[in-house]
């Protein structure tokens, strides 16, 4: 049994999950989860919902245990009722395929314990239309969907009835109601007996006014859940920013994973494409192997990305977060103010809602276009009560432009952006902190750095762009023969394979001994949280104990 940490923060450690009267089958399955109490979101959610038959609104912070606060309800309902014989009982809907996939994997860890009394269906499996139309028929208990898919396959056979529904539930409920997908809403409020016997759950970290357009629809008294702000001295995120230049950029992370400034697993986001070929390739000559995760991946290499990261295969992964989500006012992407699907990457978010395990660092090497994707992306760091940092490189507004070959039109909002985000994570009792990096002491780096980003092309990028995705659609094929024939195998497949023949020079994978801060020279093996200062002198904190440390913290001026 593995047993999770959670910090006390989360944690209501006065509860057990005994007393909320669960089924045996559930209790045993929560026990081989390791979870060992109630986070508080699912306290108030599970007594809420089974108790007092509430809808639910609940807005807690990223990592705070929101899907078992659905999920447990629904299953103990679910095997409460012994007189419902082969219903649908439960819609479970998600703004994208990688979160359909992680609930739908989570519903079957809950339901090991319970035979057939719960069935469960993932809509968004790539299998063929008619297939799936004939498994909904057979009537599972609960459905796991994004909403196009669930609303497209009830137009493909009337006969399929959501009348008996008794929970609805919408994960991530602001990307989904302000995210192209109300119309299928709409759609899917004729399907339901509202207001009815139907229990309505909407969950995330982050609620806007889109969410009362869904509340006024589908929730009657709602209980509103707001779990977000905790103390001072309990914050488990550590949130800095760099402000920098665009090529400044390329060098401030070369430096940073070479010396191994941050320890442990990073997430490094950028915002197109492209961009994470770059990033990877330019990495690469430096001996740094990174992983790449991004919508145009097939969904099998993807999920399985994922999973490898969280299983430590990998220690850096560059994600590609196009979502381009903007703050409410100035700029909205179309005419009714609603941001839209676009086909890629409709239904692909990497940073919504995935459960990334033991992220030590979130590494924004491109700023998220708006303080909400900041909220999300972040958030994949510091959860389940474990620590983390965020580290966010910001392009000065009079730097943007000037290095063409580095620059990322996004960038040029980047100042206005962090206002905003300063300003939302401060309601909500955080702070962002500046590091002052003496770019100067990193000048011995700088030719390297050079050398290293003028070999990655326009060409070596397309290149790489398409030889993985050939590589992956390959290994797509593969992963889904080797799930259903060879699950234990599947650790071999690796997907941080060099992915182009960019020239890689054995001088610039090593560092030589003089660039190094003098405490590396004299203990080689001491390479995380280094003073970078030549003169040395100063002492090193410990590393390994208290976690609260600054990880970066002597490199600043
Ligand atoms: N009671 C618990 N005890 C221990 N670990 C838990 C508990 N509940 C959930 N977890 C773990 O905490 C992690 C985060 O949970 P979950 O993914 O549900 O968070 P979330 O609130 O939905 O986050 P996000 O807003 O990012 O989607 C998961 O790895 C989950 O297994």
């Amino acid at each position: 049994m593995s047993k999770i940490e959670v910090s006390k923060d989360y944690v209501d450690e006065d509860v057990s999950f005994e007393s909320f009267h669960l089924d045996p089958r559930l209790i045993q399955a929560i026990n081989k989860l390791g979870f060992e109490h109630p986070t508080l979101v699912q306290t108030q959610a599970i007594r809420l919902s089974l108790e007092e038959k509430k809808d639910i609104i609940a807005r807690a912070s990223t990592g705070s245990g929101k899907t078992a606060a659905y999920c447990i309800p629904v299953i103990q309902s679910i095997l409460a009722d012994s007189f419902t014989d082969n219903q649908i009982q439960a819609v479970i809907l998600v703004p994208t395929k990688e979160l359909a996939q992680q609930v739908y994997d989570f519903l079957n860890e809950l339901t090991v314990y319970c035979g057939k009394a719960v069935k469960l269906l993932n809509l968004t499996d790539a299998i063929d239309d008619k297939l799936l139309v004939s498994l909904v028929n057979e009537r599972p208990e609960v459905l796991i969907s994004t909403p196009s898919k669930l609303v497209d396959i009830l137009e493909k056979d009337h006969e399929i009835s959501l009348t008996q529904l008794k929970y609805l539930v919408i994960d991530e409920v602001d990307l989904v109601a302000s995210y192209g997908y109300s119309d299928d809403l709409d759609k899917l409020s004729g399907y339901l007996n509202l207001k009815q016997e139907l229990q309505v759950f909407l969950m995330s970290a982050t609620l806007n006014e889109d969410v009362d357009s869904l509340k006024r629809k589908f929730c009657s008294k709602p209980a509103i859940l707001k779990l977000q702000d905790l103390e001072e001295d309990s914050k488990q995120l550590t949130q800095f920013y760099i402000r920098t230049n665009e090529l400044d950029k390329f060098l401030l992370i070369y430096v940073i994973l070479k010396l191994k400034l941050i320890k442990g697993k990073i997430l490094v986001f950028v915002n197109d494409l492209d961009r994470g070929y770059r990033l990877k390739l330019y990495l690469q000559n430096f001996g740094i192997r990174s992983c790449i995760l991004n919508s145009e991946l097939p969904l099998n290499s993807r999920l399985h990305i994922v999973d490898q990261f969280n299983k430590n295969v990998y220690n850096l992964l560059i994600a590609t977060d196009d979502s381009q989500e903007l703050d409410e006012e100035p700029e909205k992407n179309s005419k009714d103010g609603k941001a839209s699907k676009s086909s890629k990457s409709s239904e692909y978010g990497v940073s919504r809602g995935v459960d990334f395990r033991n992220v030590a660092c979130v590494l924004n090497f491109d700023l998220p276009t708006s303080s909400k994707a900041y909220v999300h992306r972040v958030g994949r760091t510091a959860r389940a009560g474990k620590y983390g940092m965020a580290l966010s490189l910001v392009v000065n507004e009079k730097d943007w432009g000037k290095h063409r070959p580095s620059s990322i039109a996004s960038a040029k909002r980047d100042e206005k952006v962090l206002a905003r985000i300063e300003n939302t994570q401060k309601k909500m009792g955080y702070e962002l902190k500046p590091y002052q990096f003496d770019m100067k002491q990193m000048d011995g780096f700088r030719y390297r750095m050079d050398d290293a980003f003028r070999s990655v092309t326009k060409a070596a990028v397309r290149d790489a762009r398409l030889r993985e995705i050939k590589m992956e659609l390959m290994t797509s094929e593969k992963l889904k023969r080797h799930f259903e024939e060879n699950p234990e195998d599947l650790a071999t497949l690796r997907h941080d394979k060099a992915v182009s023949k960019v020239r890689s020079d054995q001088n610039l994978k090593d560092v030589p001994d003089y660039l190094l801060p003098k405490a590396v020279r004299q203990d080689p093996k001491r390479v995380a949280f280094v003073p970078f200062n030549r003169g040395g002198g100063r002492k090193r904190r410990r590393v390994g104990g208290k976690k609260k440390l600054d990880p970066l913290k002597k490199f600043h001026r």
